[in-house]
């Protein structure tokens, strides 16, 4: 039976006897293939998609929390803190929790998910709404780590970049190689400096013969990596990405030069198409920033003419759409309200 990522991938993390597993049996998400969407992109794209929303926070998070509470509690830590736009806070929380840890989350007031409040609120955080974004928030809590025994558990502690890499294992495992492109969404760089450092790990490890190109996607509102300095007021519907100045700048250069990938952006609009555009054909629930992957493959084959048929292209899809519902239900198809009469309901239908 599956035992979570420190376990399963021991040989290549950070731990010793001495490490306390912490685990909510995070990873072995599925790698689905998406032969629906691709027809409706690209017809013959060999088109996967690596569905971390079924961790178990809902999100990618996990990967890099296991690892980054685990050490914490190796170390001695009673506390720890992170800033986030959502995700890192549930998770944070949740493995705090399991580990009896305290947690202290910083999150920008009103820019937050429901789904994610929800799950950081129930962990038991003492959740702090701060009248910032998350930027401000990530400044305040270096402060903070620096000042008093906390540890912080941002991506710019490694720990999380070690827990986090093994998704390019788990994907090499299921693909049995490399896939040519990787395409993955960028708010703080964390990601996709991790699945690059995963996929070399892996490469050199003999485990894969080839490495893929790796394509990060930023929110056109929210794409300091595009534009070439930090964005001070981000803004995308995509609030997981709402990030204006990614702690993995570097990391994220680094992996798309490093791969023979890029860094490019798509608008809130493309992020919409392609979050509606994938529940529709695969019956998999995202949240958009997640979409943001799917939106990169849309405009590398509309405007960029960059993929062929038979290219092998893994989107990680980072979270699960029921973080937020508030934006599913304004941009889905609005339901219909009707009496609760057979007659009147068919009538509507068109039957
Ligand atoms: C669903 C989802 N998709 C993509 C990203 C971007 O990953 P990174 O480029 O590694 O930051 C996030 C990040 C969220 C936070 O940064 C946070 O939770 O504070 C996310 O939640």
């Amino acid at each position: 039976a599956w035992r979570g990522i420190i376990e399963e991938f021991r040989e290549f993390l950070p731990v010793s006897e001495k490490t306390p597993v912490i685990t909510l049996l995070e990873g072995n998400t599925p790698l689905i293939k998406a032969d629906n969407l691709a027809r409706e992109i690209l017809p013959g794209l060999n088109l996967y998609l690596k569905f971390e929303g079924l961790n178990p926070t809902g999100s990618f998070k996990d990967r890099g929390m296991t690892m980054a509470v685990s050490k914490a509690v190796e170390e001695g830590a009673k506390a720890v803190i992170c800033a986030s736009t959502g995700n890192t806070s549930a998770s944070a929380a949740a493995y705090a929790a399991k580990a009896g840890l305290k947690a202290v989350v910083l999150i920008p007031e009103g820019k937050i998910a429901l789904g994610k409040l929800s799950q950081a609120v129930m962990y038991g955080a003492e959740v702090v709404q701060i009248k910032g974004n998350f930027d401000d928030a990530l400044e305040i809590v270096r402060e903070i780590g620096a000042e008093y025994p906390i540890t912080i558990v941002n991506s710019i502690n490694p720990y999380r970049l070690q827990g986090q890499k093994t998704a390019a294992f788990e994907i090499c495992e299921q693909l049995g190689r490399a896939p040519d492109y990787h395409f993955i969404p960028v708010g703080n760089a964390g990601n996709i400096t991790a699945y690059w450092m995963g996929y070399k790990e892996y490469f050199e490890a003999g485990k894969v013969d080839s490495k893929p190109k790796m394509c990060g996607w930023q929110a056109a509102g929210a794409a300091p990596i595009v534009l070439g300095h930090p964005v001070k007021n981000p803004e995308t519907i995509a609030t997981a990405i709402r990030i204006g100045n990614p702690a993995s700048w570097k990391g994220a250069v680094n992996a798309a030069k490093e791969s023979g990938g890029f860094i490019d952006m798509v608008t809130d609009e493309e992020i919409l198409e392609a979050y509606r555009l994938v529940a529709r054909t695969e019956g998999i629930f995202c949240e958009p920033a997640s979409a943001a992957s799917i939106a990169g493959v849309i405009k590398s084959v509309r405007t960029k003419g960059l993929l062929k048929a038979g290219d092998v292209v893994v989107c990680t899809l980072t979270g699960h759409g029921l973080k937020d519902p508030d934006t599913a239900i304004s941009m889905g198809v609005k339901p219909i309200t009707l009496p609760a009469d057979k007659e009147e309901i068919v009538k509507a239908l068109g039957f």
